[in-house]
């Protein structure tokens, strides 16, 4: 049975991942020219490489239809329910550094954390005649964190899939949950993390997807072990 990593085609991770491979003894190339999704690394015959957005890897390594994957911690999370059951993350890799993190306007100066927040939200409706508004595309990340972790239920997300940290200062949402690494985005946008507003720390890692054929796999097990060697 050929094994198949998933690499990220393009974006933040891809270069990353090739030169983590790299690193690794593992070098990879694509097959036909430089446009092709499929590839191959040198010298290992039943391994494939295919070549996906780090969003689309995150959902094939939880179906299980690849074997390995270079992905950002945040998209497995986001992605997949029950994350844990269904792959592991097995090497922390290193790049592709940031936070989701909870945001709220520089003005509201009595905010500082998730109480106070819930605060908020809980008066929201009597002061305004609406629930509270987060915009995000990180849905499952959200209501994990808002509604399990700190027990706030009021309030209703707004779907953004770009320019989040636009939508406080345009009337789309009144909070954001978005992903930061230099932080300058939501500085220039007149936002500010809570004090315990981060959801997750996230960086590229290698995961795999939980199959029982990969025990006792020596050509896993190698793979494995080259990319942990010189992870981080
Ligand atoms: N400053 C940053 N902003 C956004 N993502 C970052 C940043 N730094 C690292 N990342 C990581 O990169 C990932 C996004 O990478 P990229 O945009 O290539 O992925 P994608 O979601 O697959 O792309 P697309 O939306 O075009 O399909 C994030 O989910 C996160 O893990
Ligand atoms: O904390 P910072 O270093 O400012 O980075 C954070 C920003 O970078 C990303 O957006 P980007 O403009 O890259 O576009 P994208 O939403 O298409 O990823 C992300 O969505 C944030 O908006």
């Amino acid at each position: 049975m050929t094994l198949t990593i998933a690499l990220p085609s393009k974006g933040r991770m891809k270069d990353g991942a090739i030169a983590v491979f790299a690193r690794a003894g593992l070098a990879v190339s694509a097959i036909g020219n430089d446009r092709s999704y499929r590839g191959r690394v040198e010298g290992i015959d039943d391994v494939e490489v295919a070549f996906l957005s780090a969003s689309e890897i995150a959902r094939e390594l939880g179906a299980g239809a690849v074997d390995l994957g270079v992905t950002g911690e945040d998209l497995v999370r986001e992605s997949l329910v029950r994350a844990d059951e269904r792959v592991e993350i097995c090497a922390r890799l290193g790049f592709g550094h940031a936070d989701v993190v909870v945001a709220v306007p520089d003005i509201w100066k009595d905010v500082d954390s998730m109480a106070d927040l819930g605060d908020v939200a809980a008066d929201f409706r009597a002061r305004h005649g609406r629930r509270l508004t987060i915009a995000t595309k990180y849905w499952r990340l959200t209501q994990n964190f808002f509604s399990t972790r700190h027990g706030i239920q009021l309030y209703r997300i707004v779907e953004s899939l770009g320019a989040t940290e636009g939508a406080p200062a345009s009337g789309a949402a009144d909070i954001i949950v978005d992903i930061t690494s230099t932080g300058s985005t939501l500085t220039a946008n007149h936002l500010r993390i809570l004090s315990d507003g981060v959801i997750l720390k996230s960086e590229a890692c290698l995961v795999r997807a939980r199959k029982p054929e990969h025990d006792g796999d020596p050509r896993m097990a190698a793979l494995l072990a080259a990319v942990r060697a010189v992870a981080g």
